[in-house]
């Protein structure tokens, strides 16, 4: 049986479009069959799931992934592309790597959230990035107690509290003054945004731990990696623990995280004031 691929493209950007097409043939000469509208049940078939998109597209492509298992590789068609391995001038090198399995696999921690909503129903879902609990927008701010396996620890009125994974830490959670966190580290952090309250800190918490969100007074949305919505309303207890299964993600190279972090987000490795700037200055 031929070696099948799955292929997802960005719907609406042309250039990740006409790249599709000749990546196709890519595989195809290189003896691959290339599966270009997968489901979950034909990306089961897949070994390989290749995203031409951005970040959005690869947290769509883990929706295909993750029941399966199988792992996910970008090339970036996005803004930021943190989460992709190679850049469009690179496919040709990509499809090589493919053809003779050169890939390794990280495995990337995912959140599992559960709902209880005050009528006693209720909702499961699951993250890659973050589950997002924000206010509704008819409330200004959200009233809720937040806790940590079974034992409350602090209540104020916010706007949004975000349950995110290492993998989501560079994402929302980095907007929020949340920690950035290696992608090895099993665990979440809990960080309030705009948190009207003197005790703000993000937590840390390992992979056993559960942690939880009462919705005191408001109304809650609660956004998984903003795609997947679950309303909340006064009353409702939310919990994230580790998830049941986690999101693969294929890597073709060995760079350092803190390679990618420097990359991607173009850290100031020498910091502002390098020397031309200060000749200018003195
Ligand atoms: N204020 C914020 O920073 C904010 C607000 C809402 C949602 N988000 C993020 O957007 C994500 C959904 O992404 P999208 O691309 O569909 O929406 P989007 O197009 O609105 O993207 C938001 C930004 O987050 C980046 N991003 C997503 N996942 C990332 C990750 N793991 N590490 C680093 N950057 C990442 C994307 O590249 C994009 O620049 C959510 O999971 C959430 O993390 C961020
Ligand atoms: N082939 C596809 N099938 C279904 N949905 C798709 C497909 N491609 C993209 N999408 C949807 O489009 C969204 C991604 O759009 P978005 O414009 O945010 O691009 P992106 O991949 O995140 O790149 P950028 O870095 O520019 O934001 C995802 O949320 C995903 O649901």
């Amino acid at each position: 049986m031929a070696r099948r691929i799955a292929v997802v493209t960005h719907r609406k950007r042309g250039a990740a479009a006409e790249s599709s097409a000749k990546i196709v043939h890519l595989l195809e000469e290189a003896g691959l069959e290339a599966e270009t509208h997968p489901t979950r049940k034909s990306v089961a078939e897949c070994e390989l799931i290749l995203v031409l998109g951005g970040d959005g597209t690869i947290l769509h492509a883990a929706e295909l992934g993750r029941p399966a298992g199988v792992p996910i590789l970008g090339i970036n068609y996005g803004h930021v592309g943190f989460l992709s391995e190679a850049d469009p001038v690179d496919a040709p090198q990509v499809v090589r790597q493919i053809a003779e399995r050169s890939w390794g696999v990280d495995s990337r921690m995912t959140i599992d959230v559960t709902i209880v909503c005050p009528d006693g129903k209720v909702k499961r879902d699951w993250a890659l990035n973050e589950v997002a609990i924000e206010k509704d927008a008819d409330f200004r701010m959200l009233e809720v107690s937040i806790g940590v396996d079974g034992r409350e620890i602090s209540a104020f009125k916010v706007d949004t509290v975000l349950f995110s994974t290492a993998t989501g830490s560079t994402a929302y959670n980095f907007s929020g003054g949340g920690p950035i966190v290696w992608p090895d580290v099993e665990g979440m952090v809990l960080t309030p945004v705009a948190a009207h309250a003197l005790f703000t800190r993000p937590l840390v918490v390992g992979p056993h731990s559960q942690l939880e969100l009462r919705v005191l007074d408001g109304a809650a949305r609660g956004w998984c990696d903003g795609r997947r919505e679950l309303n909340a309303a006064a009353g409702s207890t939310i919990t994230a623990v580790k998830g049941e299964h986690p999101v693969l993600l294929a890597r073709l190279n060995d760079t350092p995280f803190s390679g990618r972090l420097v990359t991607k987000f173009r850290l100031p490795v020498r910091g502002w004031r390098d020397p031309a700037q200060e000749g200018v200055r003195d």
